[in-house]
């Protein structure tokens, strides 16, 4: 049975000015989904209003998280989910935790660690408070509740290359792993972080930041001395062949024409099929051969 797709293009909790080019990523990307294994969610057009919250546009956030929740309520466990930007894994985050019943680390690979909270985000974009709401902090309606929530210590971070002050800090509080870009070029070290937080299921979030600019043109947050893509399928080959995958999210794709867009897809499309193979081994109760 193949893995479930679930197609989410938000683009509200980005502030690039590229923003609304991450709803044509997720519709770039879904033209090679098989339709029949694909959900899509319906975002808003407007952009939405942030309600006092530090938030921006936190209103259609809240929206999308809701019908992403309803979407996914009746959908099997692993469900990957398509940004849109990195916001689009929160509903995806929940869904994993309930089916694992809160057996769940999650591997967050991303130039940024999106641990901002409101009052520390330098741009106000959710993008960049993603993570620390799935870690149970932030605004009602989009931090993860009790239970479905990702403790901290539950958190493996790799490709990090951006930290703001307060993401500094949280990371140093509750002794986040941070993997470097030259440590995701070996599964094993990537999969003992993993094993030393006692999860033994996985949530698996690409944010396609992580690469290096080389690798993909369509990115809104380019940032230089990334992973290269080869090294990052492997390495997502290497963890779902250790971790039953309890989902999986890939964000930022934000081409800035249809031509570009079909050059960056064969490279996503690479990922969306590592990740979906080691879902379909599981359910074959083939163990899956990480190369
Ligand atoms: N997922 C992302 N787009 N992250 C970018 C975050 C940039 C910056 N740290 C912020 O909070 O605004």
């Amino acid at each position: 049975m193949p893995a479930t797709f679930v197609v989410v293009p938000l683009w509200q909790g980005s502030i690039s000015s590229r923003a609304m080019s991450l709803a044509d990523g997720a519709a770039a990307i879904r033209g090679d989904l098989p339709s029949a294994a694909t959900l899509t969610v319906d975002v808003p057009a407007e952009a939405g209003e942030s309600l006092g919250t530090g938030i921006r546009r936190y209103s259609a956030l809240r929206r999308v998280r809701e019908r992403t929740d309803e979407m996914l309520e009746t959908a099997p466990a692993p469900a990957i989910i398509i940004g849109g930007d990195c916001g689009a894994a929160l509903a995806g985050v929940a869904h994993a935790s309930r089916h694992a019943e809160g057996d769940l680390a999650v591997l967050w690979l991303d130039a940024h660690p999106d641990l901002n909270t409101p009052d520390s985000s330098p741009s106000g974009g959710f993008g960049g408070m993603t993570l620390r709401h799935i870690a149970g902090e932030g605004i009602d309606g989009l931090a993860l509740s009790p239970e479905t929530r990702v403790a901290p210590e539950r958190l493996v971070l790799g490709g990090i290359r951006a930290i703001d002050a307060e993401e500094h800090r949280f990371i140093e509080e509750h002794g986040i792993d941070v993997l470097t870009v030259d440590d995701l070029a070996d599964p094993e070290v990537v999969i003992a972080a993993i094993e030393s937080t006692g999860a033994s299921r996985v949530f698996v979030h690409i944010d396609l930041d992580v690469l290096d600019p080389s690798a993909m043109g369509g990115l809104s947050y380019p940032m230089p001395f990334g992973v290269h893509a080869p090294v990052l399928v492997d390495l997502v080959k290497a963890v779902v062949a250790r971790f039953p995958l309890a989902g999986a999210a890939i964000a930022g794709f934000a081409p800035s024409s249809p031509e570009s867009a079909d050059d960056d897809l064969p490279t996503i499309l690479r990922l969306v099929g590592a990740l979906a193979g080691g879902a379909a081994d599981r359910r074959a109760g083939t163990a899956a051969v990480a190369g």
